[in-house]
């Protein structure tokens, strides 16, 4: 398990922005092209990866949560919620600052109620700055996060609380170097 998502990474194109040297990858970017064979190790491997007992609602972040959220969602019959990057107005949104490390932005979330028990899903988690807006967002709305979880941890940043991450990389000009993995 994880073989497959390694590997991509390992062959995965860099390019610089700036001083960040940012990597291209099938679930980070949705180019180069993304292959269902590691769609399959992915949402496999989350599936066992993620303690999903009494979860009710997946929530994954625009954009590149979208397609891990989709097969988590009909592997497990679970609902998803994306927050976005627009907003709605609708009844009980909430307003979230974003700051990753190369942009800042606004995001809000919709469809999180008061007793939902939710796992929360990313492509990857890099400064921690997304999530870390994300989760008092979330339980500001009264719902609790019971497991989160990343495809892929760049930076291993301190969220102030557990999480965990299919598989653990360092970024460098000359590539990706994958350092620890889930499975
Ligand atoms: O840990 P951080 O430094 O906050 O970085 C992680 C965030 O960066 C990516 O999203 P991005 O904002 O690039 O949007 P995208 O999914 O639309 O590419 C990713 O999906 C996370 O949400
Ligand atoms: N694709 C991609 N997404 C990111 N999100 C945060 N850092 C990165 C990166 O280096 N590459």
């Amino acid at each position: 398990m994880l073989e497959v998502l390694k590997r991509s990474l390992e062959i995965c194109p860099i390019v610089q922005r700036g001083e960040y040297s940012y990597f291209i990858h099938p679930i980070t970017d949705g180019v180069p092209l993304v292959e269902p064979n590691l769609l399959r190790d992915v949402a496999c491997a989350l599936f066992k990866a993620l303690d999903l007992k009494d979860v009710n609602k997946i929530v994954v972040s625009e954009a590149m949560g979208i397609h891990i959220g989709t097969v988590l969602s009909l592997m497990t019959d679970i609902p998803y919620t994306i927050v976005r990057k627009r907003e709605y107005k609708l009844p009980g949104e909430v307003i979230i600052g974003q700051t990753t490390g190369y942009s800042k932005g606004t995001l809000y979330l919709n469809s999180v109620y008061e007793g939902d028990r939710i796992a929360f899903i990313d492509d990857v988690i890099s400064t921690g700055g997304t999530i870390r807006a994300l989760l008092p967002a979330i339980e500001s709305t009264g719902a609790e996060v019971a497991d989160l979880c990343f495809v892929i941890n760049r930076g291993n940043p301190d969220i102030g609380r557990a999480y965990k991450s299919l598989v653990t990389i360092d970024v460098d000009k000359d590539g990706v170097h994958v350092l620890d993995s889930y499975f």
